[in-house]
């Protein structure tokens, strides 16, 4: 099997007597979507920033593309595009001038080609001879992340790429992550979108103070939580009691007329249930499945309801 394209074990990291990190472990394969979902504050940036080697670890060791992110940075950032929270456009060149600038520094020859084709995919082509300050937030994000893809780094870290941007220029990032996923690029994802981690990834690890509380996929995820019910509602409180008779483990509402039965959503359960009701007059039916969010209230201190 090929080693994994980011590997850590056991990092943490302090800021004077506060722990930030304590003790993170994780293993993201080539080509695929990690995302890194937690509360603000739960040490997210941090752990990109040790992985792009912005920051150096107190403990533990991590590896990107094989390379010792502590000892091997050079390495490290060849290999790697990030793109952070807070943008590394220059105001005050255009769009086309900041990737010019960008293929400068990588020291690729050919900036003027990779900038046009770069303006072309991220749909920047007219906006490429104007200054940033003329941009939307979703373009200047789109800009940003064209900005790392300079020189085509095959493993890319993107810390809360979508914060702040509305649905339409999300769902225009989605594609596009999807596009360099499909082309092989390796994504770690930070994110507190529940939905952007359920929509991208291929795994996801939940951090909270500085832990990973869980790890799986979406579905893998979900099951951790309980939640998933069936809720029926009824014409009037005769039939709500006839009902409530023949299911006598659901949760009962005389006010809203409904109950509730405990379910995993599948049609096999739903179809028993409702054999039990048999002739009973149902007026409405929902299915309702455990969802990212309900795993990111039950298992993170920050999101719990109290
Ligand atoms: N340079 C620093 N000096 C001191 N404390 C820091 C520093 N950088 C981060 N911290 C602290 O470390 C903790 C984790 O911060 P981090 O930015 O990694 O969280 P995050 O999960 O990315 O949060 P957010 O979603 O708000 O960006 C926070 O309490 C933060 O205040």
């Amino acid at each position: 099997m090929n080693s994994p394209a980011i590997a850590a074990n056991g990092l943490r990291k302090s800021y004077g007597d506060k722990l930030v990190l304590d003790g993170i472990d994780l293993a993201v394969p080539s080509g695929t979507v990690f995302s890194l979902l937690g509360p603000n504050g739960a040490g997210k940036t941090t752990t990109v920033e040790i992985l792009s080697t912005l920051i150096t670890a107190d403990d533990g060791v991590a590896h990107v593309a094989g390379f010792d992110v502590a000892k091997q940075t050079d390495d490290v950032r060849h290999c790697i595009g990030v793109t952070g929270q807070f943008a590394a456009i220059d105001e005050l060149l255009t769009g086309e001038e900041n990737l010019l600038l960008m293929a400068q520094l990588r020291h690729l020859g050919n900036g003027r080609e990779i900038a046009k084709d770069l303006l072309s995919r991220f749909d920047l082509v007219e906006a490429g001879s104007k200054l940033p300050a003329t941009y939307s937030g979703g373009m200047r994000r789109r800009l940003d992340l064209a900005m790392t893809l300079v020189g085509d780094p095959r493993i890319i870290f993107l810390d809360e790429p979508t914060t702040g941007l509305d649905p339409r220029s999300r769902r225009t990032m989605w594609e596009i992550i999807r596009a360099l996923v499909a082309d092989g690029v390796t994504i770690f994802l930070t994110t507190q979108y529940l939905e952007e981690a359920d929509q991208l990834s291929d795994r996801i690890a939940v951090l909270d103070h500085g832990k990973i509380v869980a790890e799986g996929t979406a579905a893998e995820l979900k099951r951790l939580v309980p939640g998933g019910h069936i809720r029926l509602r009824f014409a009037d409180i005769h039939g709500l009691d006839a009902a409530a008779r023949r299911l006598p483990h659901a949760i009962k509402d005389d006010e809203a007329l409904t109950l509730q039965v405990p379910s995993d959503g599948s049609a096999r359960e739903l179809r028993a249930a409702l054999d039990r009701l048999g002739d009973i007059d149902i007026e409405q039916l929902t299915v309702h499945t455990p969802d990212l969010d309900d795993v990111f209230f039950a298992l993170t201190t920050h999101g719990a309801r109290t």
